[in-house]
């Protein structure tokens, strides 16, 4: 039995509001509720001040959440809504401006890469495409930006806390030619991924300017999946080229793709296209091939939106393999079909300007 949102919010009507008396879904401060099978994830927008008193009812929330039948997984993910705190390692240094989105030095194009609904293989494209841009000879950046799941370090391969010897900026971390940092990269490696201060907002701004990025053809962001603070942040704050919304076949990851659409667009950013995944399944033993998730229906979703399909992705078990053993398929197996996909998407935004 699967939960519903109503069914949800009813719960978080009974958690109080420590602050302002009222209880925390009538003091608007869940945002970004998405409820998906047992799994349920949403942000308490609070005042960075008030961090501590807010602490027992995020505690409540979670606990009464999870004594729900048909709900495994509670995510709640605290942030500050107006000023952007620092995370606690760093003494500060170059703060960025609060006023509208800047460009980031040396990075000529930010990419955002973002999903409507998790799972659908975003930080496996972002990964494949940026190591795919890199064998293009293009200076590529990656910000894992995805605060419920940090994937990246691990399908990059790198591990270790980058270091930051002034204090002020952070060297990035390098692997099969892409420089990467993770917010994930920012926390204790046996420490929970939930973000539980009110920082990440102050971590992305953090991760965009004071990151030692050098000079990028581009920075790809891997986005947390469907709409919320994390992409508003970016929007605001950083001059973004452009979003790529990767979805797979199936009509509900499209109906979340075009909530994320709608997003971007009320935000101002572009949407420079979107991308297929697990368009195809290729078995790995007979190279059959197998529509499991329907077909064209990613290709008609774009046609309708008037932007273009610019990859379909296969389904295959070494692009999982690969990625789950710190070398995504682009590079450990460069010759392969399942590699010619990303090649292949890499070199038409190279010739389309577009990284
Ligand atoms: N084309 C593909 N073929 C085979 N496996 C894939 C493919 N794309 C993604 N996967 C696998 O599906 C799982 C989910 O992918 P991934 O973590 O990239 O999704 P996501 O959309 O970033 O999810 P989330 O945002 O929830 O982290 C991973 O195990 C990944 O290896």
């Amino acid at each position: 039995m699967s939960i519903t949102r109503d069914a949800v919010l009813d719960v978080l009507k009974s958690v109080a509001d420590p602050v302002g008396g009222k209880d925390i879904v009538s003091a608007g401060i869940v945002r970004a509720l998405t409820v998906e099978g047992g799994t349920v994830r949403f942000v308490l927008e609070i005042d960075p001040a008030r961090a501590q008193r807010m602490e027992p009812a995020r505690a409540e929330a979670e606990a009464r959440l999870r004594a729900l039948p048909g709900v495994d997984t509670v995510s709640v993910v605290m942030t500050a809504h107006s000023a952007a705190p620092q995370p606690p390692d760093l003494k500060g240094g170059a703060r960025p401006k609060p006023q509208g989105p800047e460009k980031v030095p040396g990075v000529e194009r930010i990419v955002a890469i973002a999903s409507g609904k998790g799972g659908v293989g975003k930080s496996t494209v972002a990964a494949n495409l940026a190591v795919a841009l890199a064998a293009e000879g293009r200076r590529v950046g990656l910000l894992d930006a995805d605060v419920y799941g940090p994937s990246q370090p691990r399908m990059l391969g790198v591990s270790g806390r980058p270091a930051s010897p002034d204090g002020k900026t952070i060297l990035p971390l390098r692997n099969h030619g892409v420089t990467l940092m993770s917010l994930g990269l920012l926390t204790q490696e046996d420490e929970a991924v939930v973000w539980r201060g009110p920082m990440l907002m102050g971590a992305l701004q953090q991760m965009l300017f004071q990151v030692q990025w050098g000079a990028l053809d581009i920075l790809l962001v891997d986005l947390p999946p469907g709409t919320g603070d994390v992409q508003m942040t970016l929007a605001q704050k950083a001059e973004v080229t452009g979003a790529i919304i990767v979805s797979t076949p199936q009509d509900i990851a499209l109906l979340d793709a075009r909530k994320g659409i709608d997003m971007f667009r009320k935000m101002g950013t572009p949407i420079l296209g979107m991308i297929e995944n697990m368009a195809v399944h290729i078995c790995s033993n007979c190279g059959h091939e197998e529509h499991i998730f329907g077909h064209g229906g990613v290709r008609a979703e774009a046609a309708r939106l008037g932007v273009p399909l610019l990859a379909e992705i296969p389904l295959h078990l070494d692009i999982r393999t690969a990625s789950d053993g710190g070398a995504p398929v682009v590079a450990s197996k460069a010759a392969s079909p399942q590699a010619r996909a990303f090649r292949e998407l890499a070199r038409r935004l190279v010739a389309e300007g577009l990284a």
